[in-house]
């Protein structure tokens, strides 16, 4: 008995104060890995909201966008979750501008519900508030301004009055400038990229719409000087960018075809025999339309009936060739122009083209731009040539207007990129037409929110040095190390094996 006494005595991992202080090193060390653990750990994911209304020429769409809470500030994290295309009852796929409500402007607000009504349900209920609302108008509208002004007046009060009866932070809504829907667009596709947070080269925007039409991109040999109305420029995350854009006013695609066939109708009275739409069309079609534009600058012919015939002969060259009309090459007061005595640097690539550019090429699956241009132009060619009934035949459920108009709305394109732009067979490969990157519409509204909501900081955020599992791991090992420290600087007091008691 008294040598088991003694043997207790001796070793210190049995006298009290050891087990104290290894139970309190115990508990410490959990405490503090599990407080790291809690206090780092990322919140659960609450999402903020925005919406914006894009009221192009020929339609009216609402995106919505949706970003984690806490970081507002960060590139990449802005996503499309949402999208409405407003469609007008009993007008089956047909979706108008609100340009168009311009003889009856309370109901430019009205045509707005039903995708308001679905943004409502998508937004949870306690961040509706706290949600901005846009609305940008872009070539119709600013068509509709020069012509009419106080039908445009109209058209906004409508539209305003209609967007702020919803629960949503409104913040209004006006015409961009022209500048500005190719900036947001050259914006909003390099900002999806991650190429603006990582200062990467970046990527050139076009975008073809109904009315307008936009080119925008950095050249290294452009400073902005020589067209200063031309130039953009754009602090973002640290980078510096001096941005080239031009927007083209009537050269959107509808409003170019409209240039394209009051040139044709010039040659007389009664009958338009086009190149540019399918052996065997015929439509009968009001002068007074074609010619209700600011962009036709011509006059109904002298003498003319209140119609004439629009017949197709689908002839590529021909078709060619009538387009290349309604662009000026001449006049350049500039070191190089694109058209309409327009200034243009030399381009650099690559580019994205989207809206109409993707609409139409994806129909004529001519989206791959790795097929050489002169092949392109070869199958464009053979598709204008397909009588019009075939055409039909093959695509009955696409929208007849949109399907009568491939043949020029194809032609349009290359002849806008290579007589245009001077796009050339090398460089033509450099352009990828395109819908979507990761899920988000390529277009202007989301490079117009984000610089709204100053959600692009011009200088590079501060990032945690370590990511949250990094910092959890390093402090877990730091306290086990502290711990077997601990342990080792009590090894004086360690029983040695000659001490050993003997147990008789
Ligand atoms: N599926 C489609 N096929 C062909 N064209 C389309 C399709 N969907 C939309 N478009 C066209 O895309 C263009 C979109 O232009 P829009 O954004 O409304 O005008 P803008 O930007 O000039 O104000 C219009 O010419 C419209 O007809
Ligand atoms: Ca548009």
């Amino acid at each position: 008995m008294s040598a088991q006494r003694e043997m207790k005595e001796k070793n210190p991992w049995h006298t009290p104060v050891t087990i104290i202080i290894t139970v309190i090193g115990v508990i410490a060390i959990v405490a503090l890995v599990t407080v790291a653990v809690l206090q780092n750990r990322p919140f659960p994911q609450k999402y903020k909201y925005g919406i914006v209304l894009d009221a192009g020429s020929s339609h009216t769409a609402l995106y919505i966008y949706e970003w984690p809470a806490e970081k507002d500030n960060n590139t990449g994290r802005v996503e499309q979750t949402h999208s409405c295309k407003i469609l007008v009852e009993n007008a089956l796929a047909f979706c108008p501008g609100i340009s168009s409500y311009a003889s009856a402007p309370s109901k430019a607000g009205q045509s707005l519900t039903e995708c308001m009504q679905e943004a409502v349900q998508r937004v949870p209920e306690k961040r509706r508030g706290e949600t901005p609302l846009y609305l940008g108008a872009t070539a119709g509208m600013r068509l509709l301004n020069m012509e009419n002004s106080a039908a445009s007046d109209s058209v906004f009060q409508s539209v305003k009055k209609a967007l702020q009866m919803f629960p949503f932070s409104y913040q209004g809504a006006r015409i961009l400038s022209g500048q500005e829907e190719g900036a947001f667009g050259w914006v909003t596709v390099n900002y999806l990229d991650d190429r603006l947070k990582q200062g990467l080269e970046t990527t050139g925007a076009l975008d073809l719409g109904g009315a307008s039409t936009q080119i925008s991109f950095v050249s290294d040999n452009y400073n902005g000087s020589e067209s200063p109305s031309n130039s953009v420029t754009f602090r973002l995350y640290g980078n510096d960018y001096n941005l080239y854009t031009h927007s083209f006013l009537c050269y959107g695609k509808d409003q170019a075809l409209r240039m394209t066939l009051a040139h044709q109708s010039q040659a007389g009275p009664g009958t338009v025999l086009d190149p540019c739409f399918h052996p065997g069309y015929a439509e009968i079609k009001n002068y007074s339309v074609l010619y209700d534009s600011p962009c036709v600058s011509d006059r109904k012919p002298q003498g003319a009936p209140a119609t004439f015939n629009h017949t197709g002969n689908g002839n590529f060259l021909e078709c060619q060739k009538t387009i290349k009309n309604i662009f000026n090459f001449t006049d350049c007061k500039y070191s190089r122009c694109s058209f309409n005595g327009v200034f243009q640097p030399l381009l650099q690539g690559p580019f994205g083209a989207f809206s109409a550019y993707y609409f139409v090429m994806n129909f004529l699956n001519l989206t791959d731009t790795s097929i050489p241009l002169d092949d392109v132009k070869e199958k464009l060619k053979r598709y204008c040539a397909t009588p019009w009934n075939q055409i039909r035949q093959r695509h009955p459920n696409i929208k007849l207007k949109y399907l009568a108009e491939y043949c020029f709305s194809g032609t349009y394109i290359l002849t806008l990129l290579t007589e245009g732009y001077n796009f050339t067979s090398e460089s033509y490969s450099d352009i990828k037409f395109i819908e979507k990157i990761k899920g988000s519409d390529a277009g202007w509204t989301l490079g117009y929110m984000l610089n709204l909501t100053n959600m692009i900081p011009a200088e590079a955020p501060d990032s945690p040095p370590l990511p949250h599992a990094g910092y959890v791991s390093i402090v877990t090992v730091i306290a086990v190390l502290i711990f077997i420290l601990f342990i080792l600087s009590l090894r004086p007091l360690w029983p040695s094996c000659s001490k050993q008691p003997q147990i008789v």
